[in-house]
């Protein structure tokens, strides 16, 4: 890439980006801002960056894999705001040495998450630099109703969980195994395959998050349901008891147990890390929100119940009835 100018590598992207047709879009990229309409007076906004060896690696993620990855993350953002994701904003750092293929299959990434959730990329930037680095921002419509934030949870609310828990943590975990054995020819189960692809290409739950009206409070999960349900307990002034999150997740931990088992982890020891895939994995972006009890929203399945703090406990969270130590999930600077 490195022999090209700006807009012959724009060139390439946007015929694979731009759509014409989205209502939210007045105006696409092309132009020093995008005009994108807000038609209730706000618009939610957030962004999130991917680091080329933090949150992905060259050698197990395709171009295609970054930009759905890249665009998924910010579209479970607007989620779980409980907005419908309108417009993306894509920026990029990129070595030199890239290829033009990487990037039109990273461009087709983007373009076939927004597909999926009928968002529409409306501009962005270009630099070089020593690795790839990607920023995206992403807009959302709320439609007049209210955002739901992380602190509206009340003492008698359920908690409840849209989507996968523990895949991603557990296909990152064997993704350099399955790729060698798949290099081997040797057989990869489907349910070991399936996490990896939940690594690489997740699936948030953003219809959901979006139709999650109801809810009081929400979050998508992307450090982990206990470090998550810690930022909703902390943020209402509340505590969380997730009284059996295991239980409730009996077809992701079914799964998780296949992927432990074909690791090679000892039997005795599998329940633990599908525990710890389950409780403290993130990055599958699965919703968690504190609705009342008779307004758990579609798709949602309960896995336990606000309750009222002890003075100066806000923001525990009980796992099966014993507190849980604090900050158990992804942090970046601790990796
Ligand atoms: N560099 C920054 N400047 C201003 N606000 C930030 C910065 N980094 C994070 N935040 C804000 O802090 C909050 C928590 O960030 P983060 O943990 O990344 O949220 P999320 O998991 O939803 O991406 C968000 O509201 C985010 O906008
Ligand atoms: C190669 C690689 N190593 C480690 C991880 C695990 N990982 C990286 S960041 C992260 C947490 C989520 O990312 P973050 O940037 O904190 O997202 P945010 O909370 O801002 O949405 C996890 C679990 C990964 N995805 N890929
Ligand atoms: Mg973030």
């Amino acid at each position: 890439m490195g022999d090209l100018t700006e807009s012959q590598i724009l060139d390439l992207i946007l015929p694979i980006l731009r759509r014409s047709d989205s209502p939210d879009v007045e105006l696409g990229p092309g132009d020093d801002s995008a005009v994108v309409r807000a038609p209730h007076g706000t618009f939610t906004v957030s962004t999130d960056v991917l680091v080329e060896g933090r949150h992905f690696r060259n050698e197990w993620s395709t171009g295609y894999d970054v930009g759905w990855r890249a665009a998924m993350q910010n579209l479970a953002d607007a989620a779980a705001m409980g907005a419908r994701p309108t417009a993306l904003v894509v920026a990029l750092v990129l070595p030199a040495t890239t290829t033009l293929a990487w990037l039109a299959d990273f461009a087709r990434g983007v373009a076939g998450a927004c597909e999926r959730h009928g968002a529409s990329v409306i501009g962005g930037d270009i630099s070089s630099g020593d690795s790839i680095v990607v920023a995206v921002t992403v807009l959302g419509d709320n439609d007049g109703r209210p955002a739901v934030t992380r602190s509206g949870a009340r003492a008698g609310d359920v908690i409840a969980v849209a989507g996968r828990l523990g895949w991603s943590a557990a296909g990152l975990a064997v993704c350099g195994r399955v790729l060698q054995v798949a290099n081997e020819n040797g057989p990869v189960p489907a349910q070991v395959r399936a996490v990896v692809d939940a690594y690489l290409r997740p699936e948030p739950a953003i219809a959901e998050g979006v139709s999650a009206s109801t809810a009081h409070a929400m979050l998508d999960v992307s450090d982990g349901l206990v470090l998550d349900a810690q930022r909703m307990a902390e943020a209402s002034g509340v505590s969380v008891d997730l009284a059996d999150p295991l239980a409730a997740s009996a077809y992701d931990a079914a799964i998780l147990r296949e992927v432990a088992a074909w690791w090679g982890v000892p039997e005795g020891d599998q329940p633990g890390l599908v525990s710890e895939w389950i409780l403290s994995g993130g990055e599958d972006h699965a919703m968690v929100a504190a609705f009342a009890p008779d307004e758990v929203a579609e798709g949602f399945r309960p896995v336990g119940v606000v309750v009222e703090s002890l003075a100066g406990s806000a923001g525990d969270v009980l796992v099966q009835g014993r507190r849980w130590e604090r900050d158990s999930g992804w942090q970046h600077f601790a990796h």
